[in-house]
């Protein structure tokens, strides 16, 4: 099994209620995220939140972001646990948005402008082509984003993100609309950077319980419990504890997929 340990709280949520009117959406969130150490890595942090449709996944989602108030409850973030504000979480939206008219490089570059790090064109030069290097963009850097394939359009989305040095960035639905390799070349993306800094926490919403799974170091079940309005978590699965968490090849272990059952017949 991989030694790890838990020290500070990164991204908390306390008493998260969220409600329109009368229709309570969301109802007694509370979680923590803690950093995650492993020795020799620079292991950080994958959440798969996982619910059914329509339940407020993109709710919370939005409450976790600073975009949303909610109704009642606090969500903190940081090793000095501040309420979050809006633009402390990077999001990675379904449709990849990128600036249309810029290109590949230019996109690159507005991340790293938003980084708020004093550099010198040169050093953004190299560090934007470091990460296309790293991340297979290379030949597509002087492109526009409508001559890159959606597969590549995410990539740049989120390497986006990860440039402007955020270190908590969500993403709604990554696995959606690609074939198997590309889940395969997404997952792979995923878990190197979550290992390009120890406290780079990732939150995946997703309908695709297995793929997720497989990034994530912790599942959180999203539901409803009978007789009280909203969703909650219900569930959280701690995979570094089953001992199911780092392991490219998890989705053939036994145990994975019988965890993969569980929370498939929990929904
Ligand atoms: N501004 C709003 N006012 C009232 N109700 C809203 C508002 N925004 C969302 N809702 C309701 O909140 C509920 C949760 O929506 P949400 O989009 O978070 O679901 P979801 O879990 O992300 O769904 P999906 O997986 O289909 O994307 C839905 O019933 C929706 O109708």
């Amino acid at each position: 099994m991989n030694a790890y340990s838990k020290s500070h709280l990164l991204l908390s949520a306390e008493n998260i209620h969220l409600q329109y009117g009368e229709k309570v959406i969301l109802r007694d969130i509370n979680f923590k995220i803690h950093n995650v150490h492993r020795e020799g890595v620079e292991q950080g942090q994958v959440v798969a939140l996982i619910g059914r449709s329509g339940l407020g996944k993109t709710q919370l989602f939005k409450v976790l972001s600073g975009l949303v108030p909610p109704t009642q409850g606090t969500v903190r973030i940081g090793a000095d646990q501040h309420p979050v504000q809006a633009g402390q979480v990077g999001i990675v939206p379904q449709n990849y948005i990128l600036f249309q008219h810029r290109t590949i490089y230019q996109n690159l570059r507005i991340g790293l402008d938003h980084s708020g790090v004093a550099l010198s064109d040169a050093e953004k030069k190299r560090i934007i082509e470091d990460y296309a290097t790293t991340f297979e963009l290379m030949d597509h850097l002087k492109k526009y984003p409508a001559q890159l394939s959606g597969g590549q359009r995410q990539r740049v989305s989120i390497i986006q993100q990860v440039l402007t040095g955020n270190r908590f960035i969500l993403l709604d639905e990554p696995f959606s609309g690609l074939d198997i390799l590309m889940i395969d070349r997404v997952i792979a993306l995923l878990l190197k950077v979550s290992t390009l800094h120890e406290e780079n926490t990732l939150i995946v919403v997703s309908h695709d319980i297995e793929n997720a799974a497989a990034v994530s170091d912790t599942v959180w079940l999203m539901g409803t419990e009978d007789g009280k309005p909203g969703a909650t978590i219900r569930k959280e699965y701690d995979l570094c504890e089953m001992g199911l968490a780092w392991n490219p090849e998890i989705r053939t272990d036994r145990r994975f997929v019988e965890l993969i059952d569980e929370i498939r017949k929990g929904l």
